[in-house]
């Protein structure tokens, strides 16, 4: 079976193959129109926290079409849409081949060069990743949109610096000093935007809280190079870009903004 990707013969469009759900009626990511979002003011009597711990050793690897740094330490988020603490498993980026393109969410219809999730479960009611995985409150996702700045993002320069050392498919390797995944969140994280969804990727379970927050973090083109050359296959293979899927329509879901 063809595994899935973001080529012309396994992309986006051809998913809903292996998964119906990519049909459904819940699907991530979205175009979000700020204008069409409910100011909920029950987003703001319960402020999101973030409770996250410093990772000793972080792992961080290249999955094939991404690069992914996996969590140990209790780190949590509770509150705004979130009913219960919910737990950071892992997190990882989209990007584009240029930066015109590469966010999965849009805004107002404008992409931006790359999107960084931040991926909790629900640990009030689930024991693992993988309990929660398929469940509607399963999964929260924090949504942050990387914008181009002749500065370096600093706690992404850990990463970014090391980048070459997992160029190619299931290279992995240990961050030395250890992180705090708290340096990678905007200052302001009080504006959002949330609405229920699903994951981005196969196998697109529409379990996913989403939480994108208004507020871009500042990476520089050096940056954005580093992460285009990393490789979806051994050495040779093409390079990981433009691994986003294109919005879903909203329908009948409800987009609601922690701000006015
Ligand atoms: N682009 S996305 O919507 O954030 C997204 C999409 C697909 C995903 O699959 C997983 N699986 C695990 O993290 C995992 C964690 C532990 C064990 C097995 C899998 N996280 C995802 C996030
Ligand atoms: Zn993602």
């Amino acid at each position: 079976m063809a595994t899935w990707g973001y080529g012309n013969d396994n992309g986006p469009a051809t998913w809903v193959k292996s998964f119906p759900v990519a049909a459904g009626t819940r699907q991530s990511p979205i175009d979000i129109v700020p204008t069409a979002a409910k100011c909920d003011t029950k987003l703001t009597e319960n402020p999101l926290t973030v409770n996250y711990s410093p990772e000793p050793a972080m792992e961080l690897c290249n999955p094939g079409l991404s690069v992914k740094a996996n969590i140990k330490s209790k780190s949590v988020i509770k509150g705004g849409p979130l009913e219960g603490e919910y737990k950071l498993e892992q997190f990882h980026l989209h990007w584009g081949s240029a930066d015109k393109q590469g966010s999965e969410h849009t805004l107002n219809g404008k992409m931006f060069p790359a999107e960084l999730h931040l991926v909790h479960y629900n640990a009030t009611k689930y024991s693992s990743f993988g309990e929660a995985v398929d469940k509607p409150d399963g999964l929260a996702v924090f949504g942050i949109f990387l914008k181009i700045s002749d500065k370096p993002h600093q706690g992404l320069k850990s990463l970014t610096d090391v980048l070459s050392e997992v160029q190619y498919k299931d290279k992995s390797i240990n961050i030395k000093q250890e992180y705090n995944p708290v340096c990678l969140l905007p200052d302001n994280i009080n504006k959002y935007w949330t609405y229920l969804g699903s994951l981005t990727t196969p196998p697109l379970c529409e379990s996913v809280t989403w939480i994108v927050f208004e507020e871009p973090i500042e990476v520089s083109e050096d940056q954005m190079k580093a992460f285009r050359a990393l490789c979806c296959g051994e050495c040779g293979s093409a390079p990981i870009v433009d691994n986003y899927r294109p919005p879903l329509p909203l329908g009948n879901r409800q987009l609601r903004a922690s701000f006015q």
